[in-house]
């Protein structure tokens, strides 16, 4: 119903996956034209009449998060949850503090080195809501000269008071994952309201699975609820069939590295390339491992990002875990996005594909807040009958035939225009670009002094 659409709309509504990176400030327009927005963007008046928004993140600046608000829903409800605690809490109680508006709820992190990564937002409007879920903190920096990801869901309409409230969920039981998700958080009334809120709104439009994360030891009917168990669980049922990707590579794309085990076969290998090499179970035997390539940015690609060295505190690989695992130097690729414009544009979003050998096809696609390491993902324990989660982490999947009726396949580049395709907006250039013999991963607490970076500055972290 396109009446109703403002010119934002139709270009946001017109992208077919609603998938976007943001804008980047400093390469040529045409590269921020399409399929890219800024936080400005998605919460113009253009979107929607705001009545409140919810923002879950890591980092907040809360005031430079007022200044993206158009003037006039700067005192609209917010809800922000994060994950602070002990100084950085009363931080952002004091930041927040001068705001009568903005309410804080503290995610629970009972478990150890857990943090609430989660990045989405709801925007409440007055005939209906969005969900966004990306990848970028709430700080100018991530919003500046980064590459980062952005869904940004239809506009979900409120449900007539006399529907019945079971009406509005979509093939990808998008609503029901949300609440699971959100339940999780735990009693807290503002969110309880939010679950309602989101019960009242017919969220069918709604076209990829969610991938959520939350801490815990997993076990019995939610061990396959969270993590890289629920990715499994979903290619299991709505995968692609064996027949179609035998051999083809999983890509994992991310910005930071846990600590993965003295072996792949400690976990990278094992469970995790088991999860996401998943195929549709129609009983044929056990097909052999795929390929598995990881993207992360070697030094030269921090040296001469946009940002230069500092594009490396949003990197935060450390020393002491790549010293334990040499072995993952192996999986390595280049940080490269000349396709949209974005070689320059540091990675800060994360995303995972399973592509055809001659990078022509994705048979599905993850943008997530989740990076590569157990805390995220999740580990077996206890023999694989728990999965142990140490964070919260949100994403979604594009299957092909969540997104079109008998579509099998995403189309990745060229000009296989055949009406069984559609054109996925890959974020980085395919085929891969392999490290030089003396290229090193970036590791954000070691110095670099023989080359100063774009900016002409050396890198010495205290
Ligand atoms: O986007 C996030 O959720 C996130 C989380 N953590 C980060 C860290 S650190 O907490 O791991 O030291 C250091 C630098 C950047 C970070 C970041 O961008």
């Amino acid at each position: 119903t396109s009446e109703k659409m403002s010119p934002y709309e139709n270009y946001i509504e017109a992208a077919p996956l609603n998938f976007f990176l943001t804008k980047v400030f400093g390469i040529p327009n045409h590269y921020n034209s399409s399929l890219a927005v800024g936080i400005k963007d998605i919460l113009s008046a253009s979107m929607g009449n705001l009545i409140s928004s919810a923002q879950f993140n890591y980092m907040f600046d809360i005031p430079w998060l007022v200044q993206q608000y158009p003037e006039q829903f700067r005192s609209k409800p917010l809800l922000i949850i994060h994950g602070s605690q002990r100084a950085d809490k009363t931080t952002l109680h004091e930041n927040a503090h001068r705001y009568p508006n903005i309410t804080l709820c503290q995610a629970k992190l009972d478990i150890m080195y857990g943090t609430h990564h989660s990045k989405m937002m709801f925007l409440l409007y007055d005939n209906g809501m969005r969900v966004v879920i990306h990848t970028a903190n709430i700080i100018h920096n991530d919003w500046y000269q980064k590459t980062q990801g952005v869904w940004i869901s239809p506009l979900f309409p409120k449900l007539a008071s006399d529907q019945d409230l079971s009406q509005g969920d979509s093939v990808t039981q998008f609503r029901k994952d949300l609440l699971e998700y959100l339940g999780a958080y735990g009693t807290n009334k503002h969110l309880q309201e939010w679950q309602e809120t989101i019960r009242q709104h017919d969220m069918s439009s709604a076209k990829v699975f969610i991938i959520g994360s939350v801490p815990g030891r997993h076990t019995g009917a939610s061990k396959m609820k969270w993590g890289h168990l629920k990715l499994r669980k979903v290619l299991q049922e709505h995968g692609p069939d064996g027949s179609t990707v035998k051999d083809w590579p999983v890509i994992g794309q991310f910005s930071s590295v846990g600590s993965l085990g003295s072996g792949p076969e400690n976990w990278l290998s094992s469970e995790w390339l088991e999860s996401l090499s998943t195929v549709q179970a129609n009983g044929i035997v056990k097909l052999s491992k795929p390929k598995l390539n990881l993207i992360f940015p070697c030094v030269e690609n921090v040296r001469r990002s946009l940002e230069g060295y500092p594009a490396g505190a949003s990197l935060p690989y450390s020393i002491k875990n790549a010293r334990k695992q040499q072995y993952f130097n192996t999986f390595l690729h280049q940080w490269r996005a000349f396709s949209r414009g974005r070689s320059r544009a540091s990675p800060h979003i994360k995303t995972y594909t399973r592509i055809s050998p001659d990078a022509q096809y994705l048979a599905w696609f993850i943008v997530t807040s989740a990076n590569l390491s157990k805390a995220a993902w999740g580990a077996y324990e206890k023999n694989n009958s728990q999965l142990f989660i140490r964070s919260y982490e949100i994403g979604v999947l594009f299957v092909p035939s969540k997104v079109e009726e008998n579509l099998k396949l995403f189309n990745v580049q060229g000009v296989d225009s055949s009406k069984d395709s559609m054109l996925f907006p890959l974020p980085w250039d395919v085929p891969l670009t392999s490290y030089t013999q003396t290229d090193r991963p970036w590791l954000w607490d070691i110095a670099y002094t023989d080359k100063p970076d774009s900016q002409g500055n050396m890198w010495c972290p205290s």
